[in-house]
């Protein structure tokens, strides 16, 4: 589903990264594991081709990712990859109910109301769909949040730090969302976290420290 080979990124001020080598099959659950400073953002980040590496390949869902850039690499991101941040950046201007609509609209998808309703609904969110995101809790707009990224049915969701700054209930609670969410799109699933809290939760793990698979 997603396959990362041979990785040099080099920074703007010329520190280069190495990554190892990692692959994943379509439904596949991983996390990635790592101190602060490890790479765990920059390697996300690749896989959603937001950046791009200096050496090396990334593909992801059949497609090399060097192959896309502008507003095709957007396309393809919206269309085919789920993003869930710590920082959940809703566009507060707009409805729940519209924000997960303009997701389906950016990725050139026709909208498609009754699937944002349906999973709004499920993550027990239907009461607030006419909401805006200021007049959530911290925990509605995290489902929001994950709402937004799984809409387009993405095959792949890339979560970074999403239970950094919850509490031991809230964090399994996002992570049971997560992996719920991921199964029903049969989506393949990478969480970044240093959260050790919920390292036992998943059976393939990647450790940016030790560089081991
Ligand atoms: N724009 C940049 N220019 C130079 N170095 C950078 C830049 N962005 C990140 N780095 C460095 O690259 C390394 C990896 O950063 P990255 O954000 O991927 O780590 P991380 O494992 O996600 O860390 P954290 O858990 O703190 O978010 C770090 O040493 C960081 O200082």
């Amino acid at each position: 589903m997603f396959e990362v080979k041979s990785i040099r990124y080099r920074y703007p001020d010329g520190t280069t990264l190495e990554l190892p080598d990692w692959a994943a099959k379509q439904g596949e659950h991983r996390l990635l594991l790592g101190p602060s400073g490890s790479g765990k953002t920059t390697l996300l980040h690749l896989l959603a081709g937001v950046l791009h590496p200096d050496q090396g390949s990334v593909t992801v869902a059949d497609t090399d990712l060097a192959k896309l850039r502008g507003a095709a690499m957007d396309r393809f991101r919206g269309r085919h990859i789920g993003l869930v941040f710590q920082q959940i950046h809703l566009v507060h201007a707009l409805t729940v109910l519209d924000n997960l609509l303009l997701a389906q609209y950016l990725a050139g998808l026709p909208q498609d109301p009754e699937r944002a309703k349906s999973l709004l609904d499920e993550l027990g969110l239907g009461e607030h769909m006419k909401r805006y995101p200021e007049q959530l809790s911290q925990g509605q707009a995290q489902r929001v949040g994950l709402a937004r990224a799984v809409v387009n049915k993405p095959r792949l969701i890339l979560a970074d730090e999403p239970t950094a700054s919850l509490d031991d209930r809230h964090c399994q609670t996002v992570l049971e969302l997560l992996q719920q969410q991921a199964a029903a799109c049969g989506a393949t699933l990478v969480v970044a976290t240093h959260d050790g809290r919920i390292k036992a939760s998943f059976e393939h793990r990647l450790d940016l420290d030790v560089e081991t698979a």
